[in-house]
């Protein structure tokens, strides 16, 4: 069965506030989003890799690739506004099999998440990572009150989200909502139910500031 990774990184990265949109900042030496296409080719070769990126970033990512001499097979496509848009755009060169959907800025992904997402998928079809709370929750009326959630109710999803192609390419056959975080809102949306499976607390977003120096700090202790 075909495998396909599309590997979201059409972002410019506003929460992390610099200049440079965050999946080019550099971890060790190396930019986040190279980490992550090497995360996913050394949990399986075979995986056809797709990313999204800004149009503005596509000829900067060529440059980057010569220099850090990341020659790693990958078919290069311009996002769109939301990670919606983005993903939609890549699904065009998904033909049939599998397709995992990763966020280009969670290079901490195991190999061993990704292999099983896909082993999941075979059956469900719809595969979700997640990981449980650690804090306590509270949610917000529109008055300002707030009262606790039951924590073990709830799951912190993060990605890979794999699929079975022809689900999610008719699933992302609508317009967008503002609802639509992820690809498991728009499957959910569809119709479909999410299988989750166990995620891993290393694998974290980059998003702000903080995560750059926690990410500096995984990568020393992997
Ligand atoms: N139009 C977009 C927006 C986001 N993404 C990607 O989706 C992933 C998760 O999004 P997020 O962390 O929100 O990234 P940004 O949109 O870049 O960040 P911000 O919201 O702070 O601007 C990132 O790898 C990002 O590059 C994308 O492919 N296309
Ligand atoms: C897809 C995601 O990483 C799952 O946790 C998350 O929804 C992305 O959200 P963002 O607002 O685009 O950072």
């Amino acid at each position: 069965m075909k495998k396909y990774a599309i590997i979201v990184a059409g972002g410019t990265g506003k929460r992390m506030g610099e200049a440079l949109p965050k999946q080019f900042l550099k971890l060790g030496g190396t930019p986040i989003l190279i980490h992550t296409l090497q995360t996913f080719q050394a949990a399986d070769p075979e995986i056809e890799l797709i990313i999204t990126l800004p149009q503005e970033e596509i000829q900067f990512w060529d440059e980057l690739n010569i220099w850090h001499q990341n020659y790693l097979e990958h078919k290069v496509v311009a996002g769109g506004e939301t990670r919606f848009h983005s993903v939609k755009n890549a699904l065009e060169h998904v033909e049939e099999g599998l397709v995992a959907v990763h966020d280009g800025v969670r290079p901490f992904v195991s190999s061993e998440t990704i292999n099983q997402s896909f082993e999941q998928a075979k059956e469900n079809k719809a595969v979700v990572t997640a990981v449980l709370m650690k804090d306590s929750v509270r949610q917000i009326d529109e008055s300002g009150n707030s009262k606790n959630i039951d924590r073990s109710s709830l799951r912190l999803i993060q990605t890979p989200q794999t699929f079975d192609v022809e689900l999610l390419k008719s699933a992302y056959n609508t317009p967008f909502k503002p609802s639509f975080t992820d690809d498991a809102s728009v499957v959910e949306a569809h119709g479909h139910s999410i299988t989750l499976i166990e995620g891993d607390y290393q694998n974290i977003k980059i998003t702000t500031p903080e995560d750059l120096i926690i990410a500096e700090a995984l990568l020393k202790a992997k």
